[in-house]
């Protein structure tokens, strides 16, 4: 839903906004032609066969079945030849429709490939505005919704020449009783129109719902756990059954519809326009003879000219479906980068890890200044702390330094050259951030080690495990380093999952260690024993922490008061214990809560 209540859904678009949306989806249609190419020379083909079989019947009734003389030979050569058209046809069904599925399956899944490489490619602020979910569905529901799109087309190139065909086999027939059909068009194209709008409404209806059922399954299995701390389970089943009838109504007016509408409309216009054609021919029977045959093939012409029309109305119904599906394909293909731009043909490498702010300052949304004017530097080796209240800037000023937001004001410099002249690369490599809460793949504990960089030795990957003693727990495990991991971890303590992202970060052999939070999750007595691996890790490394607990920092080299985005206090514990600050009255705060 948008914020005004209105659904996405009902968005109508102008003819030229329809049209510059086909446009921008054709070129993937494009890449598969020849699928499209073979399916549409099917078609044709199919409905060449649909007048030329009945044609051979009206043959055999009238001329072959009536001649007493005709020989079993030429009775069996009839027959073998309507085998023959009939396993023709079959084939001709088989190719159009597998190779135009194919074709549309395969541009979908060029189409999911663009829109997976340009998310890689938006940076962070896109996410900071998208939610998760409706990343999700654009990626997976809305291709799929385009799939029916493309069938549409399908089902009116089919339409078109099974009617031109039926039409010109009709007249070479009978003229007169062809121009009577013909005024079945106009009624069928009202029928057409008049189902699409009052079925699109219905569909729509359905999607809205269907889309509020999975965001509601999404929010109970995300919040489980507070769910059931305060014990929402019975007013969560409720609302959940009530969303799931509303839903299963929904498809309940769709079925309706469909049952009511779809199918038996063609088929009451068929019967009556048989219904004439049985009055014609016996009116003409009066005065001239009206061979069996005849009025079989006439019969079977206006088959081929009612049929395809369920499928059109069927699929026109996915059309306004497919406008929205596309056009917000197309958003986010077109979505401009807003990921930091690095130097990539540079060749600089981070040797010593030094790292200066000078006069940085930098807002998520323009004119809302997050960070003032940060300045500081640390030293190759040395560890430099930032604290604060929440919202004062800390992870913001590591945000910056990990590029996965760019500055507005100032520089950030890595061993003396800007941060910018580095490959984005480079950067990654050489600075290993670890987070309050590490997010664990789904695989083993080796592969979440690994991260799935196959070079990477069974040996390293002991090494680094051992080294922030992750060992111990891992060889408690049935299967040690093959055990298995999934649903992000949460088989595994919050200590022993960080205890894994500080193995996964240090078998990297990072010039710079971020810890931002890292220990936050844990409880004091895992926090101790987490230490001391920490103070293993920093070792040799530039190390900048954002902590909360103050008795985690102690030993920093500097530590960082902010405020509202500003550095106010600088210097190290026992400095700053001495200016009686800011810092003063945390220390004094968290030393009262501890005791
Ligand atoms: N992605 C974002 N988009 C917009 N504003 C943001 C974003 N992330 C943080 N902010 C805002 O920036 C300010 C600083 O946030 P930041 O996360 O840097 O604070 P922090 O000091 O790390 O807080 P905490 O200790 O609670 O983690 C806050 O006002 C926050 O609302």
């Amino acid at each position: 839903m948008t914020e005004k209540g209105k659904s996405v859904w009902s968005k109508s678009f102008t003819f030229k906004e329809q049209w510059l949306i086909i446009k921008r989806l054709w070129p993937y249609a494009l890449q598969f032609k020849w699928q499209f190419v073979i399916a549409i020379l099917a078609a044709a083909g199919l409905s060449v066969l649909n007048v030329l079989l009945p044609r051979l019947l009206q043959f055999y009734m009238d001329h072959v079945l009536t001649n007493k003389s005709a020989s079993l030979q030429i009775l069996l050569a009839f027959a073998g030849l309507y085998f023959l058209g009939t396993l023709l046809k079959a084939g001709l069904q088989f190719i159009q429709s597998f190779s135009y599925s194919m074709g549309a399956e395969r541009s979908l899944e060029k189409i999911r490939v663009d829109l997976f490489a340009k998310l890689q490619q938006v940076g962070m602020t896109f996410f900071d505005q998208t939610p998760a979910g409706a990343i999700i569905s654009r990626v997976t529901n809305d291709t799929k919704t385009l799939y029916n799109f493309w069938m549409l087309f399908l089902s009116l190139l089919v339409a078109s020449f099974s009617i031109i065909s039926a039409v010109i086999a009709m007249w070479l027939t009978d003229q007169m009783l062809t121009s009577w059909m013909l005024l079945f068009l106009p009624v069928l194209c009202l029928v057409i129109i008049y189902y699409q709008k009052f079925s699109s409404k219905i569909y729509r209806q359905m999607r809205e719902l269907l889309s509020h059922l999975n965001a509601k399954l999404n929010e109970d299995l995300i919040g489980i756990d507070i769910i059931q701390q305060f014990r929402q389970q019975v007013r969560i089943q409720k609302d959940f059954e009530k969303t799931n009838q509303k839903y299963f109504q929904s498809r309940l007016a769709m079925i309706k519809v469909e049952s009511l509408l779809l199918y038996p409309v063609v088929t009451l216009m068929f019967l009556l326009a048989e219904g004439i054609t049985l009055a014609h021919f016996g009116f003409k029977s009066q005065t001239i003879f009206v061979q069996a045959g005849l009025i079989y093939a006439f019969i079977s012409y206006l088959q081929a000219f009612f049929n395809p029309m369920s499928d059109v109305m069927n699929y026109l119904t996915f059309f306004q479906d497919g406008m929205v599906a596309g056009s917000r394909i197309i958003k986010i293909i077109d979505e401009p980068l807003k990921i930091p731009i690095q130097n990539e043909e540079s060749a600089f490498k981070i040797t010593n890890g030094k790292i200066e702010f000078k006069h940085v300052w930098f807002a998520y949304q323009p004119g809302k200044p997050i960070l003032k004017d940060i300045s500081f530097v640390a030293y190759p080796g040395q560890t430099i702390a930032f604290v604060g209240q929440t919202g004062s800037g800390k992870s913001s000023t590591i945000n910056t330094l990990m590029r996965f937001y760019e500055f507005q004001k100032g520089s950030i410099e890595i061993d003396d050259h800007n941060i910018r002249e580095y490959r984005q690369q480079e950067l990654r490599k050489k600075i290993g951030l670890v987070l309050q809460e590490p997010y664990l793949f789904y695989g083993d504990i080796a592969s979440n080690i690994r991260m799935f960089d196959q070079k990477m030795t069974d040996l390293q990957i002991k090494q680094a495990a051992e080294f922030v003693q992750a060992d111990k727990f891992i060889a408690d495990l049935p299967e040690t380093y093959h055990q298995p991991v999934s649903e992000r971890g949460m088989t595994y303590s919050a200590g022993q999952r960080q205890l894994l992202a500080f193995a996964r970060t240090i078998v990297r052999d990072p010039k710079i260690l971020i810890l931002d939070e890292a220990t936050a999750n844990l409880d004091t007595q895992t926090e101790k024993l987490i230490q001391k691996s920490l103070a293993k890790m920093r070792k040799n490394r530039t190390t900048l922490i954002v902590a909360h607990r103050l008795s985690t920092i102690e030993d920093a080299d500097l530590i960082l008061v902010l405020d509202h985005g500003q550095i106010v206090e600088r210097g190290t514990h026992q400095q700053l214990l001495e200016l009686r600050g800011q810092y003063f009255k945390m220390y004094q705060l968290q030393h009262q809560q501890n005791k």
